[in-house]
């Protein structure tokens, strides 16, 4: 990575904005999956070891810039003060003379966290002025935040242009697998894209039409390509106005030399339910009046084949409607072929795809597990970050 990491830089007796992604599942107050606050421990321990104040800012959240009593940082930060085995101050505010007086009572190697930044109207908008007062808490400015790294806004990018500004372990070990599969792949490199929709996708598949060697479909967003290839696909779901996109796709794929695997079979139902009525058949052969809602099982041993005889899996969107149990097998089957591949670095991109993995108790048997929905697909997609572009260049 070409941009200045904590590594590069004395925080020693330091106060240190640290913006983390600490936008976990909450359920009653309580963290329900802390995967994010854990990732996040590396940067935060390293601070605290080389003697930094570690003043640590996150969204949670949409609470459109008001105060919403749910989204408070509260439970994080006890949830943090466990891992850690050291209190975390926790402010309820995220700027102002009250945050500034609590900061100013802090002792080299403390930990702060300030309210949810969302609190604010001048976050999403990237206002000056807010990126200027969080600017004002600190001496320099470290960005661990990953999976909000496709967001400009003041705690992301604003805030940069005033101290110091590097990226923390989480931030560059993201950036550095996410980069190396893009631009320098083990190969063969095989692309799965799956998840509900053709038009949340088009970016990434355009993107990585030029770089893999293999590329899947599967999910809701296969049924457009079926359709595409002339076959009846009953009440699967379809976005109409992409069909002639998905044929340019597989045009595309064609003349790249690209091998492009689509769903063999599937598993209909006469109903978006775990308890309809379900049969598998061909993927040419699905009834008027029935949805596709997962893959087949000839499908699946395709898929595993290309994922076992690969050097290297990106896998972004599940395979079916993997949330209820009826239509899990699919993805389950591509989460397991993953685990199984021993000799293949497999990527997870984050989101839904994370979530299954974690569902079937096979997130350790993977390489790389993103901490980034919307910001992994960006970066899939090819665009630049914004979170990372406004970081020091080395
Ligand atoms: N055949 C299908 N029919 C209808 N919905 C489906 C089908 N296959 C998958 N889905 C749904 O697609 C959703 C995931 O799609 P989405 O595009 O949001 O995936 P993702 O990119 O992994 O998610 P995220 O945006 O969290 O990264 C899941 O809720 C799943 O139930
Ligand atoms: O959960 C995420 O993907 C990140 O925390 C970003 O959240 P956002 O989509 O609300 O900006």
């Amino acid at each position: 990575m070409n941009k200045k990491t904590v590594r590069d830089i004395d925080v020693k007796g330091k106060r240190v904005f640290c913006r983390v992604d600490f936008n976990v599942p909450m359920q009653n107050g309580v963290v329900t999956d802390d995967t994010r606050i854990r990732a996040a421990l590396p940067t935060i321990q390293y601070l605290m070891e080389q003697g930094a104040r570690v003043i640590l800012a996150s969204h949670l959240g949409r609470p459109k810039g008001k105060v919403v009593e749910e989204m408070r940082l509260n439970a994080v930060a006890e949830r943090l003060s466990e891992l850690l085995g050291k209190r975390v101050v926790k402010t309820d505010e995220a700027y102002g003379d009250a945050v500034k007086a609590a900061i100013a009572e802090m002792n080299e190697g403390d930990v702060l966290l300030l309210e949810n930044v969302r609190f604010y109207p001048g976050e999403e908008k990237n206002d000056p002025e807010l990126a200027k007062a969080f600017a004002e808490l600190a001496d320099v400015y470290v960005n661990d935040a990953f999976g909000a790294a496709h967001r400009a806004h003041a705690s992301t990018e604003g805030i940069a242009h005033h101290l110091p500004a590097v990226a923390g372990f989480l931030m560059e070990k993201e950036i550095e697998v996410l980069g190396k599969a893009l631009s320098n792949p083990d190969r063969p490199f095989t692309a799965i894209i799956g998840g509900a929709k053709v038009k949340d996708k088009i970016g990434v598949i355009e993107n990585l039409l030029d770089k893999v060697d293999n590329l899947i479909i599967g999910g809701g967003l296969a049924y457009t390509f079926v359709k595409a290839l002339g076959h009846e696909i009953g009440k699967s779901l379809l976005e109409e106005d992409k069909i002639e996109l998905a044929k340019s796709f597989m045009e595309k794929a064609k003349e790249k030399g690209v091998n492009f695997y689509m769903p063999v079979d599937a598993v209909v139902a006469d109903d978006f339910s775990n308890d309809a009525n379900k049969k598998v058949v061909n993927i040419d052969e699905i009834p008027s009046d029935w949805e596709g809602l997962d893959i087949g099982p000839k499908t699946r041993e395709l898929y595993r084949d290309v994922i076992l005889k690969s050097k290297l899996v990106i896998w972004n969107g599940p395979m079916g409607v993997f949330e209820m149990d009826a239509f899990a097998e699919g993805t389950k089957a591509v989460a397991q072929a993953l685990a199984d591949a021993k000799d293949t670095y497999t990527v997870i991109g984050g989101g839904d795809s994370a979530a299954a993995v974690e569902k079937f108790g096979l997130a350790d048997k993977m390489d790389h597990i993103s901490t980034g929905g919307g910001a992994s697909l960006e970066f899939m997609e090819g665009k630049q970050l914004p979170g990372v572009v406004a970081l020091n260049d080395k």
